[in-house]
């Protein structure tokens, strides 16, 4: 059953088409990331599903769509309450405005912020201010939640917590979620199915597993390093590439024993053999190059 369904969705800004035709449905229960550089279109895809802009197609809702901002939660930039309020008084006012009878105390206890209870927004760190806008899309306890950049600007061990509670409200309270997302990691761990827009357009859609079978079929890697690059050039010729010094060489998995042998009869040593993963078959895909911590950079 779905939660949305778009149909030939598309939004023209003056001369600029900045979605042409997008067609998907996110099932209920189900977790969707939309990737894509910027200005491909996924903020105005958001903002098309939350009625903020007018569109031409339609959106067909799992739900009664009066009810379109109690049934679904959607991750504000702090900036728009941030200004005098504190964290109580900010929470207070969505329970309010939601009709919501959501426990505070037990949120702000989950997401690390009870300490901060009585702080002002302004007074937060970058990633406090983060987990609170998250917080804030549960306090309607919302159907659907919509993360717009989930994780950014948390550091990892906060970038995890958020991971799990995401995971934990999917798994365990059934909320259907789309994210919108710049780090492939965040995709391979969360999202059951990916949509991948250029310029306006789905370029791919699928689930995350299908799509790195798909890249990859049967192939794997091997990684490691060595003191003699030149005897793995000859022996591996164009199959073989170097990341940072380590080598890495892809091979179907049949035959997996005799790469080993050679690659070990080379002198390679720090072998690692490995399965491709969603981060691979996104920049084979899309051609980008990645900075530090699996982060896209746009190009
Ligand atoms: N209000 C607007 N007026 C005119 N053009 C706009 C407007 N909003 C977005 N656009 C254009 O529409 C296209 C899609 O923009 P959008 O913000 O949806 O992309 P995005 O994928 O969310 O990008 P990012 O990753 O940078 O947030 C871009 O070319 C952008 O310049």
């Amino acid at each position: 059953m779905s939660m949305i369904k778009l149909d030939r969705l598309t939004k023209t800004y003056g001369s600029k088409k900045a979605l042409r035709n997008v067609s998907f449905n996110v099932e209920r229960g189900s977790i969707v990331a939309v990737l894509g550089h910027n200005g491909a279109g996924k903020t105005t895809l958001i903002n098309s599903i939350m009625n903020i802009v007018k569109y031409e197609g339609h959106i067909e809702y799992g739900f009664d769509r009066k009810l379109l901002y109690r049934k679904v939660g959607y991750q504000m930039q702090s900036s728009s309450y941030e200004s005098e309020a504190k964290v109580y008084e900010v929470c207070k006012l969505y329970r309010k405005i939601l009709k919501s009878s959501a426990d505070l105390d037990q949120l702000l206890q989950d997401f690390g912020l009870a300490e901060f209870k009585g702080a002002y927004v302004k007074s937060l760190s970058g990633g406090q201010r983060q987990k609170l806008s998250i917080l804030l899309t549960l306090i309607g306890e919302p159907e659907l939640i919509i993360f717009d950049e989930l994780s950014t600007g948390l550091d990892s061990m906060a970038r995890r917590q958020i991971w799990d509670y995401v995971k934990r409200l999917n798994e365990e309270k059934g909320v259907t979620i789309i994210l919108t997302s710049h780090f492939l990691d965040e995709v391979e761990y969360l999202a059951d199915e990916v949509v991948i827009l250029d310029k306006g357009e789905i370029s791919r859609i699928g689930k995350v597993s299908a799509i790195i079978r798909e890249e990859f079929e049967s192939t794997k890697k091997i990684e490691f390093r060595t003191d003699d690059k030149e005897a793995f050039g000859s022996c591996f010729g164009s199959k073989l590439s170097n990341h940072g010094g380590v080598l890495c060489v892809s091979y179907q998995e049949d035959s997996e024993e005799e790469i080993y042998r050679k690659v070990k009869g080379l002198g390679g040593y720090d072998i690692a053999i490995k399965n491709y993963t969603f981060e691979d078959a996104f920049l084979k895909m899309l051609g980008y190059t990645l900075v530090k911590n699996g982060e896209i950079s746009h190009g």
